[in-house]
C-alpha cells in the first residue's frame, strides 16, 4: 500500500508570527551588516546568570548577522566586592573610583585576570570569537591623570585617567579576523604609570576612534529618566527619555546625578565625534541588545546628532 505524501498548505498562527519577527529584522540587517557597534557591558546584567548568557548569545548573534560587535566591560561591583575582601574602602567623587596605587593594583586584577576573561569564556561557547585585551595593550588606551572638580573645587582621584589617545591597530585587526574583542578600561599614561579608566567613558572614547555605527551602553535602569531621582522616590513615576540630541543631551548634564554622569557623557562624546547614534539600555531586559538592533520599536534613550 502506497501513502500519500503529507502536504502542509497552511502554516500555523505561531509560525507566521515567528516569520514575520525575522522578516522585520531584514531591513536593519541591511542597514547594519559591516557595522561595528561598541557595547559597553556592566551592571546588573554583568551579575544574573540567566543574563549574562542572554548578553552571551546577542552578542555571537550580531557576529553571526555580519555585525562588528566590541565589547568594552565595567566591573565596578566585583572590584567592590574584591577590595571588601582585602579590608580595603571604595570611595567615589563624582561617579569616579578614587584609586590610589593600591586600588589600581585590585582594579587591574580584577577587570583584566577575571572579569575580562569571564565574558571572553561567555562568548566562546558560541564560537572562537572572544579575544580579550586590556587598554595598555598595543597601546589602545593612553590617558592622561584626570581630577574631578566638585562644588567649584578641584579633588584629587588618583590614578584616575582620562583617555587622550586610542590606537585602534590592534583592535581593527581582530575584528577584520571576525573576532570580538573584549577590552578592560586600563590605560597606560605617557608618564609610564597604570590608569584606572570609567568603562563608559572608554566605550565612547574607542567608538569615536573606530567611529563606529552605534555606540551602546547596557545598565541597569530602563534608560535615561527625565527626573532622577523621581517625585514619590520611585522609578516608575518618572518618564524615559526615548530620545534626546546632543544639544539637549549637553543642556541636561549638569543636573543629572553621578551613575549616569559618565554614561551620558560618553553618548555625547560618541555622537559629537560622529557616531551617529548612542544608546543606554535596560542590561535586566533579556536580549535587550537584539531588541534594539534588530526591531523597529528599539528599547532605552537614544542620543543622536542635534
Ligand atoms: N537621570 C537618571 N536616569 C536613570 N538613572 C539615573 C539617573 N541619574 C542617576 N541614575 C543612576 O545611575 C545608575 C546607573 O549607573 P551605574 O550604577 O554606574 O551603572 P553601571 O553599573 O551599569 O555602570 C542607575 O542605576 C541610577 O541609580
Ligand atoms: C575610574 C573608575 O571609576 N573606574 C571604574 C572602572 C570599572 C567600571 O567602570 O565599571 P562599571 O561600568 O561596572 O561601573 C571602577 O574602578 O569601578
Amino acid at each position: 500500500m502506497t501513502t500519500k505524501p503529507r502536504i502542509r498548505t497552511r502554516a500555523s498562527a505561531t509560525a507566521l508570527r515567528k516569520a514575520a519577527t525575522l522578516i522585520e529584522a531584514l531591513p536593519w540587517l541591511e542597514e547594519f551588516h559591516g557595522t561595528t557597534v561598541v557595547i559597553k557591558y556592566g551592571g546588573h546584567a554583568m551579575i544574573d546568570d540567566e543574563l549574562r548568557l542572554a548578553f552571551a548569545r546577542d552578542v555571537a548573534f550580531l557576529r553571526y548577522a555580519g555585525l562588528r560587535p566590541v565589547v568594552v566591560h565595567g566591573g565596578g561591583p566585583q572590584i567592590n566586592a574584591q577590595l571588601d575582601r582585602l579590608g580595603l574602602e571604595s570611595t567615589f567623587t563624582a561617579g569616579l573610583r578614587v584609586t590610589t596605587p593600591e586600588t589600581m593594583d585590585v582594579v587591574r586584577m580584577v577587570l583584566v585576570g577575571q572579569v575580562g576573561p569571564d565574558v571572553v569564556g561567555l562568548l566562546n561557547q558560541h564560537g572562537a570569537f572572544g579575544v580579550g585585551m586590556s587598554g595598555e595593550d598595543a597601546r589602545l588606551f593612553t590617558a592622561e591623570r584626570k581630577s574631578a572638580v566638585v562644588d567649584g573645587r578641584e579633588v584629587d582621584l588618583g590614578m584616575v585617567g582620562e583617555i587622550v589617545d586610542v590606537d585602534t591597530g590592534a583592535v581593527r585587526s581582530l575584528l577584520d579576523d571576525g573576532r570580538i574583542p573584549v577590552i578592560s578600561s586600563i590605560a597606560r599614561g605617557e608618564d609610564g604609570e597604570v590608569y584606572n579608566v570609567n568603562a563608559d567613558t572608554a566605550a565612547g572614547a574607542l567608538a569615536v576612534a573606530l567611529q563606529a555605527g552605534k555606540l551602546i551602553v547596557l545598565t541597569d535602569v530602563e534608560g535615561l529618566y527625565s527626573d532622577w531621582p523621581a517625585d514619590g522616590g520611585s522609578a516608575d513615576a518618572s518618564e524615559v527619555i526615548d530620545q534626546i540630541t546632543a544639544h539637549d543631551l549637553e543642556k541636561l548634564l549638569p543636573d543629572l546625578s553621578a551613575g549616569m554622569v559618565p554614561k551620558m557623557e560618553a553618548c555625547l562624546r560618541a555622537v559629537r565625534g560622529g557616531v551617529p547614534r548612542a544608546h543606554v539600555l535596560d542590561g535586566r531586559v533579556p536580549h535587550a541588545l537584539l531588541l534594539e538592533v534588530f526591531t523597529d520599536e528599539g528599547i532605552g534613550t537614544m542620543v543622536v546628532p542635534s
